[in-house]
């Protein structure tokens, strides 16, 4: 029997030798090809190759292999281990790197360096200063230390040769008392000696391939250990399930690390340079909420205001959305402030509200805080009402009704306090107010906007009468409620002079009357509150939005509708409603403050409020007028009957031509309470004259009026 031969596959072409190809792994063997341990001829790219000779040793194999890709499974555990491998390499990479760095910062007083560059990216002349004199005596001790190296060494030596002498003459000695006391011979010492140097030598001989193996694997650990401490996780290598960092624990170095790569090339460059890898910047981390609240004081070159334009991308380099991270301004130079909600925390609902669950509430109009809902660290937000007036803006369906009306409902437990509401929308979300206001109007139509008009006016006239009251006399507290108010500032009808509803005109009667109220009616208790949707200059003038104390917003649509409805500084502030997700974060509004406990410094205040449906408002409404004494509400202000302003200069006028401008004056004495001749001017009357088919004349740019003109045109006009 022949010598098994090493088995090749050997490819023919042509006659000609082709190059021999390294066997598959999995070649069946030669008994199991063919038949009985016949071979069958091989094929190559379709060709038969030659059969097997007694020249040719080579083993023919039935596979065809030409032109194919082959495909590799993927295999978890070759994955794995790849990953593992990788993983170990880098990590102890970074762990050679760490020990290098800190070698060289070791030499080169690398530590000092760093924090007197932090210390002036930070502008913090202070500890600048502090670490430039550590530099300098560190710098002198280092130079003292290696003049006297020299010395140093020498008394080392001198020593090791004195221990060394000392050691030879106690051998001597022992000797000697070995020998003397004829326990053994005198060389006997020196021979137990070198035989255990021997055994040392002999162990060592066998110990050296432990050593030389062992110590790289003992490097290897050391440096692993040192990565692991010090250096950064390599994200891409871990497992999937380890890499999704959305939702881990917000610890320094993740809101470090966060800030460093926001992609503010400044605030990068500090964090680099900072001694301590930016930990210094930050506060103390406060669980507060649903969330953690940090402080972070910004290096010098970088303004809060960038990092606060970055809210979406911090978010995301926090592991959160951006909806659950806030940026406020505090009081502190260079700082932001940082609240970041714990994963999904902020799609929980919040409980109900204690003016549904709380059948004993009370309410107190000038020392109680209202029950609004809670701040984002999970605090109740009360807010107290006493003489402010109220703005709520935000898109249509977002809890503006509901919010303005939970108000209303907390105040109805005062029975002092009285109600004139406007709902300029009607679709009963104001209906349990029946019975309890003096007034509620409920419709969208003109008509109703001009009772809603009269309503407000009946409020500055109001407000007069107290104003001019003798000082001390006590008056029950009134709000005037009109919500969805953009109806009425958008409202085209006009009155029978001619003055529109609606509008920002001097002429403008809602307009007019809100800024009276706003203007002064704080002091004696007229209180206008207003809700409003997608606030714009036409819907919401800007008088009427900075007349009112308290501002709120639920989700707008852009940030200039957010500045609209809490004004600059709140936003600057870093106040967001434009941030809020329509939809999603129904009920959470951002208030300006007003009337709230406001964290030091910060500017706004985020609210959850607690939603009290219509129902649920139905019955605590319920509870509220029983403790009232009730009210018949009238459903429409009564129109009062136009008055017909010829026939009223008629009755004041003599038969003397009169000054235009005087006029006015004698149809107030005639008409006082009729509130379209109260703020009438001569050059008004004389548009309306003129339009009547009076004649005025102007003479010396006076204009006159002669009585006998005018009671033509009347006689004309009956006949
Ligand atoms: N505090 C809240 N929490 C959760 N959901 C709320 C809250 N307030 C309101 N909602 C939801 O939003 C819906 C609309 O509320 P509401 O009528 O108060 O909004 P709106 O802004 O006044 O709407 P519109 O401008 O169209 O009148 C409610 O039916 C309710 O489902």
């Amino acid at each position: 029997m022949t010598e098994p031969q090493p088995r090749r596959l050997q490819i023919v072409r042509d006659g000609a030798d082709a190059p021999d190809l390294p066997l598959p792994a999995t070649i069946p063997e030669p008994a199991e090809v063919g038949h009985g341990g016949e071979l069958e001829p091989a094929v190559y790219d379709g060709e038969v190759v030659d059969e097997p000779s007694a020249a040719s040793p080579v083993v023919r194999l039935p596979v065809t292999i030409a032109g194919r890709a082959i495909a590799v499974q993927p295999s978890e555990r070759t994955v794995k281990v790849a990953r593992v491998t990788a993983s170990v390499a880098v990590t102890a990479g970074q762990g050679w790197h760490s020990w290098l760095t800190r070698a060289w910062d070791a030499l080169t007083l690398g530590v000092h360096r760093r924090q007197i560059r932090a210390a002036e990216a930070m502008g913090d002349h202070v500890r600048l200063a502090e670490w430039l004199e550590r530099k300098q005596a560190a710098a002198m001790h280092r130079h003292q230390r290696l003049m006297e190296a020299p010395k140093l060494a020498l008394r080392v030596l001198a020593f090791a040769g004195l221990g060394c002498g000392g050691f030879l003459v106690l051998l001597v000695l022992l000797s000697l008392g070995v020998w003397l006391t004829g326990v053994g011979e005198f060389g006997a010492v020196f021979r137990w000696i070198g035989g255990a140097i021997r055994v040392v030598l002999l162990m060592l001989g066998f110990l050296w391939p432990v050593l030389v193996v062992g110590t790289p694997v003992v490097v290897l650990v050391a440096a692993h250990r040192e990565g692991r401490r010090r250096g950064t996780p390599v994200t891409w290598l871990m497992p999937a399930s380890q890499r999704d960092t959305s939702g881990a624990p917000i610890t320094p170095s993740v809101v470090v690390t966060a800030l460093r790569d926001l992609g503010i090339a400044p605030l990068r460059k500090a964090i680099a340079e900072m001694g301590d890898a930016g930990a210094g910047m930050l506060g103390p981390i406060r669980i507060a909420g649903c969330g953690v609240e940090v402080d972070v004081m910004l290096p010098s070159g970088v303004s809060t205001e960038e990092v606060q334009k970055r809210r979406r991308k911090l978010a995301e380099n926090l592991g959160r959305h951006e909806h659950e991270t806030f940026i406020t301004i505090p009081q502190a130079a260079r700082t932001v402030r940082l609240w970041i909600a714990d994963s999904g925390a902020l799609d929980e609902p919040i409980g109900p509200s204690p003016l549904v669950t709380d059948p004993d509430m009370k309410a107190d109009y000038k020392s109680g805080r209202a029950p609004w809902g809670q701040d984002l660290r999970g605090d109740a937000a009360l807010i107290s009402l006493f003489q402010r007036h109220l703005l709520i803006t935000g898109l249509s369906n977002q809890g503006k009704t509901a919010a303005l009306r939970a108000l209303a409902l907390w105040l109805a437990f005062d029975p002092s306090v009285r109600f004139r509401i406007g709902d300029l929308k009607g679709a009963g979300d104001w209906a349990m107010f029946e019975d309890l206001a003096d007034v509620l109007i409920q419709g969208p139509t003109d008509e109703h906007v001009a009772a809603v008009t009269r309503v407000v006016e009946w409020g500055v006239g109001e407000m007069e009468r107290r104003l001019q009251a003798p000082a001390g006399t006590r008056f029950d507290p009134v709000v005037i409620i009109v919500d969805e108010a953009q109806v009425a500032f958008m409202c085209p009808e006009k009155d029978e002079m001619g003055c529109p509803y609606g509008g920002t005109k001097a002429t403008s009667r809602f307009f007019m009357a809100a800024r009276k109220i706003q203007n002064q009616g704080r002091a004696v208790d007229v209180l206008l509150w207003e809700g409003t949707q997608d606030p714009t200059d036409q819907n919401l003038p800007k008088l009427v939005r900075e007349g009112a104390h308290i501002r709120a917003s639920l989700a707008v649509g852009t940030e200039s509708q957010s500045r609209m409805a809490l004004g600059d500084k709140a936003v600057d502030g870093g106040a967001s409603p434009h941030l809020l997700r329509q939809g999603l974060d129904k009920g959470t509004l951002v208030s300006n403050g007003e009337g709230s406990d406001v964290p030091p410094g910060q500017s706004s205040i985020t609210i959850r409020t607690h939603y009290v449906s219509t129902e649920e408002a139905a019955e605590v409404a319920d509870r509220a007028k029983a403790r009232r004494t009730k009210v018949t509400t009238r459903a429409t202000v009564e129109v009062e009957q136009p008055r017909d302003l010829l026939a009223d200069m008629d009755e004041v006028l003599g038969e003397e031509r009169v000054r235009l401008a005087d006029v006015p004056a004698f149809l107030r004495d005639l008409a006082p309470a009729w509130r379209p001749y109260e703020s009438l001017t001569g050059t008004e009357l004389a548009a309306v004259l003129k339009r009547e088919g009076v004649r005025v004349t102007n003479t010396g740019n006076v204009l006159r009026l002669d009585p006998a003109d005018l009671r033509r045109v009347l006689r004309e006009a009956s006949e």
